[in-house]
């Protein structure tokens, strides 16, 4: 069976889990991995597999799954679509993915890729979620409620602070959607605890939730990446009332992510030029398997 080839962007958390992803998948090989530092001591995790600076240090790439933070997405993808490359990302700024789509598709529709965007799970799979609840009940209100948990991109948005060493954002659910943001983060000597703080505050990933900032002195002694999502709509089918529907899951997040965007990597193969995100793909895609086999046991 012809494999495809898949390119690693980024070997953080996610680029870790995805390599597993990967590995575990029939149909899929992994070309390299694509880091800012590919010379010198890598991760015992790569022996064996190619680490390079640029995708086209790779031969033929069928898709590049992009790991790096949700903040240089735009960036590598534009120039990965460019090369003749499809990717896939887990942007997770929701009130920017309808203008990255934007940006992306016309890249992608000009050099004939496909870009798959915010496909991890949230956005991603709790998206394809919320859509089929307001497909079930189209009048109604769906509360999304995170965690407890650690969240990645406010993690990683902590990180990008001057004088944070580490960090670690914990989702705290108060229900009904509303959520308090719990931050933990080790500090470079002589930096002070309330401008960091006030960095963290003003971000737009936190600017709207309860916010508090502690200083720890190891952020690796109280990390733990799982995470969880409830997912409620009250709503009405027809012009009948009160219909209640509920979605849970409890995870380790960074192996969810890598597992959605491996999945998503694979419908990428199989769509026209352009961009989308998850709701707009066929689920079957997503799925390694013969379609009609497929059909005979999930329909
Ligand atoms: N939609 C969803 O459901 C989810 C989305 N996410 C998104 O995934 C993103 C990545 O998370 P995570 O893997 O934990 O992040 P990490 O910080 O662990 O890894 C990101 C990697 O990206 C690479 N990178 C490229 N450019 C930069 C840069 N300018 N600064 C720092 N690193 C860079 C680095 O790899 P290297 O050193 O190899 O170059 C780095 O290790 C998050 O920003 C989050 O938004 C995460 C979970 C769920
Ligand atoms: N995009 C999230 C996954 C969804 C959880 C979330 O948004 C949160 O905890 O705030 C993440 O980066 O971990």
């Amino acid at each position: 069976m012809k494999k495809f080839k898949a390119a690693i962007v980024g070997f953080g958390n996610i680029g870790r889990y995805v390599l597993d992803a990967l590995s575990e998948a029939p149909d899929f090989e992994v070309a390299g991995v694509v880091r800012r530092t590919p010379g010198g001591q890598q991760p015992s995790e790569l022996n064996g597999y190619k680490v390079v600076a640029d995708v086209s240090e790779l031969g033929k790439v069928d898709v590049a799954i992009l790991c790096t933070p949700t903040r240089e997405v735009e960036n590598y993808a534009r120039q990965l679509l460019a090369q003749g490359v499809n990717t896939v990302d887990s942007f997770d700024i929701h009130t920017q993915i309808v203008d990255l789509r934007s940006s992306l598709d016309s890249v992608a529709r000009a050099n004939g890729t496909v870009a798959v965007i915010s496909a991890g799970w949230d956005p991603g799979s709790d998206s394809v979620v919320r859509a089929l609840m307001q497909a079930a009940a189209p009048k109604g209100v769906t509360y999304t409620n995170f965690g407890p948990g650690m969240s990645m991109g406010h993690t990683v948005a902590v990180k990008s602070k001057k004088g944070v060493k580490n960090a670690l954002s914990m989702t705290i659910p108060l229900g009904t959607g509303i959520h308090r943001r719990m931050v933990y983060v080790e500090l470079e000597p002589g930096v002070e605890l309330s401008e960091v703080a006030a960095a963290i505050k003003a971000d737009p990933y936190f600017a709207s939730d309860e916010t508090h900032v502690f200083q720890v002195p190891s952020v690796d002694e109280i990390k733990d990446m799982g995470h969880g999502v409830n997912m409620v709509r009250k709503g009405v089918s027809g012009k009948t009332q009160n219909q209640r529907f509920e979605f849970n899951m409890s995870i380790n997040n960074p192996a969810l992510t890598a597992q959605i965007l491996v999945g998503v990597a694979r419908a990428s193969l199989k769509q026209a030029p352009g961009a989308y995100t998850m709701i707009e793909i066929p689920v079957v895609d997503l799925l390694y398997g013969d379609r009609e086999e497929l059909l005979r046991h999930l329909v």
